[in-house]
């Protein structure tokens, strides 16, 4: 039997999947590292952490394996987007890795409209400049870090990085380049005019591969550390949400994912890349060649409960605190919660708002707050969908993935709110999954990732809306529209008070 490893760089760990030539993960191993938090709004990562937990992870993954290690004949990526690791002439890492989640960038990204025009920036890289994405952040180092950009010759995102330690070979795939806010979307080139604008020579770009092509083989070294063969083919994989989609067989017209991880993200297949969204949802290069997709982002969506758990909650397990809000009625009591804790992005471009409890009455409980929780988190999934839909995308069914889809209440909860059918995977493993379906296209088992796909991904669960619940919520969706504008002003007078 033949194997491939996905592995999965995410922002709190590292996982890895070991799947057979039937799609079946026969093994997989998680590998965590720190987020370095220095000041409100930075987030970071050394990227050396990464290298050293997928190292571990390899050898763990290939010592708990039956098989012989020649049998892993390939392994792939999925990356956390955007994320900033810049390298010198030697490529040696010159600063710590500047996350998708640091929102430092709020001034570099008026630069940015400034210098190339809002329409024309939104023309050529189809998203708007948002503080998450990676050219504010080279702008910033530029500004503030001087003598370090000064040594810059490279920009890499995570995984290219990790990938560049595996085989060294220096490569970015469109579909994490897609979030750089450098690249020409539609026409796949590096943007000229954007780094002549804004005063970057281009040759820090990195060369650009398809997700699916082989950049080579793993490093003897890397051989003889893992216990792989140095005969272990490496493909360049792609952007976590490109993956992820994959991952769920997002691979045609029409097919949409809600995904609730740490951030939670609608993303629905595009087959062009001509599509206008006037920058309001992102559109991105997809890790299948020369297709695209569209997505809205919650920035805060699993990290909201987590952050509610660990609050008020913290010796509740995530099955005991929801135990129960299945009961609490449609509307929490009249409860309702926005999840902009940290920020958001869909359909409000804003790291500035935060969230809120409206409607507090001394009769709530603690599974009335859970269950508003669920609800305003699922509220700001629902704006994108409903952007989709605005645009001319029809979307009657769902699939499901990410930590989220582990709760039959908030499954049905998603039926119900976004008016559509849900469909649960038999392998929730999304991004994962997609790296290594990446790898077994790459090494030439199956003719297309339609095809593997079919193969590897199996539906377990539908749920479908239940009539009365959904224009329930279609009325609560309204009022939960209306409190961004409505709390605006006074989230900006509260900012001075903010740690
Ligand atoms: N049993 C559960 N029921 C509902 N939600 C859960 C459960 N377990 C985890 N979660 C949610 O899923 C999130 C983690 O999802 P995951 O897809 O693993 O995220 P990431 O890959 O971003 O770390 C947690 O923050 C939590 O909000
Ligand atoms: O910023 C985005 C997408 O634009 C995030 O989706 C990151 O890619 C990180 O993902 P997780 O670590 O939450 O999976």
């Amino acid at each position: 039997m033949s194997y491939v490893i996905g592995v999965d760089l995410g922002t709190s760990a590292v996982k890895l999947l070991l799947v057979n030539k039937t799609g079946e993960v026969v093994r997989e191993v998680t590998k965590e590292y720190p987020l370095i938090q220095e000041r409100t709004g930075y987030s970071e990562q050394n990227p050396e952490d990464w290298v050293k937990q997928t190292i571990a992870g390899l050898k763990q993954l290939v010592d708990e394996f039956n098989g012989k290690a020649d049998e892993i004949v390939g392994l792939s990526f999925s990356g956390q987007m955007h994320g900033l690791v810049l390298l010198d002439e030697d490529n040696q890492i010159l600063r710590n890795a500047i996350l998708w989640n640091d929102t430092r960038t709020t001034e570099q990204c008026q630069e940015i409209y400034e210098k190339v025009g809002k329409e024309r920036f939104i023309n050529i890289t189809k998203n708007l400049a948002l503080e998450g994405f990676t050219l504010p952040k080279i702008l910033w180092v530029k500004e503030n870090e001087p003598e370090i950009f000064e040594k810059a010759r490279t920009f890499v995102l995570p995984k290219d990085y990790v990938r560049y330690r595996l085989t060294e070979t220096l490569h970015m795939d469109y579909s994490d380049a897609a979030g750089t806010s450098l690249l020409d979307v539609a026409n796949k080139e590096w943007s000229k005019e954007i780094c002549e604008l804004l005063g970057l020579n281009i040759s820090i770009c990195p060369q650009l591969v398809d997700s699916h092509e082989n950049v080579g083989k793993i490093t003897q070294n890397v051989a003889d550390q893992t216990g792989l063969s140095a005969d272990t083919d490496v493909f360049a994989g792609g952007a976590d949400n490109a993956c992820g989609a994959i991952g769920s067989g997002i691979l045609s017209e029409g097919k949409t994912f809600a995904s609730i991880g740490t951030s939670g993200v609608v993303l629905s297949y595009e087959l062009t890349g001509d599509k206008d969204y006037g920058g309001k949802v992102h559109y991105f290069n997809h890790g299948e060649k020369d297709t695209y997709y569209a997505m809205g982002v919650t920035l805060a969506a699993g990290h909201s409960l987590n952050w509610f758990k660990k609050t008020f909650a913290n010796e509740l397990t995530f099955d005991e605190l929801l135990k129960g809000i299945g009961e609490v009625p449609v509307g929490s009591n009249g409860l309702l919660f926005t999840p902009y804790i940290a920020g958001e992005r869909t359909p409000h471009a804003d790291s500035k708002v935060r969230g809120s409890f409206i409607g507090m009455d001394s009769s709530h409980t603690i599974k009335d707050f859970a269950r508003a929780v669920l609800e305003g988190i699922t509220f700001s999934l629902n704006e994108s969908i409903t952007i989709f839909r605005e645009n001319g995308k029809e979307i009657d069914t769902i699939y499901s993935i990410g930590g989220g889809a582990k709760n039959k209440d908030w499954l049905q909860m998603q039926a119900d709110i976004f008016n559509a059918k849900i469909v649960r995977l038999k392998s929730e493993q999304g991004p994962g999954m997609g790296a290594a379906m990446l790898a077994a296209f790459g090494s030439g088992w199956f003719p297309s990732l339609k095809d593997c796909a079919d193969t590897f991904l199996e539906d377990a669960e539908t749920y479908t809306p239940i009539k009365e619940n959904a224009s329930k919520y279609e009325e609560l969706f309204t009022l939960y529209r209306q409190v961004y504008t409505q709390t605006k002003q006074l989230n900006d007078s509260l900012m001075t008070f903010r740690k």
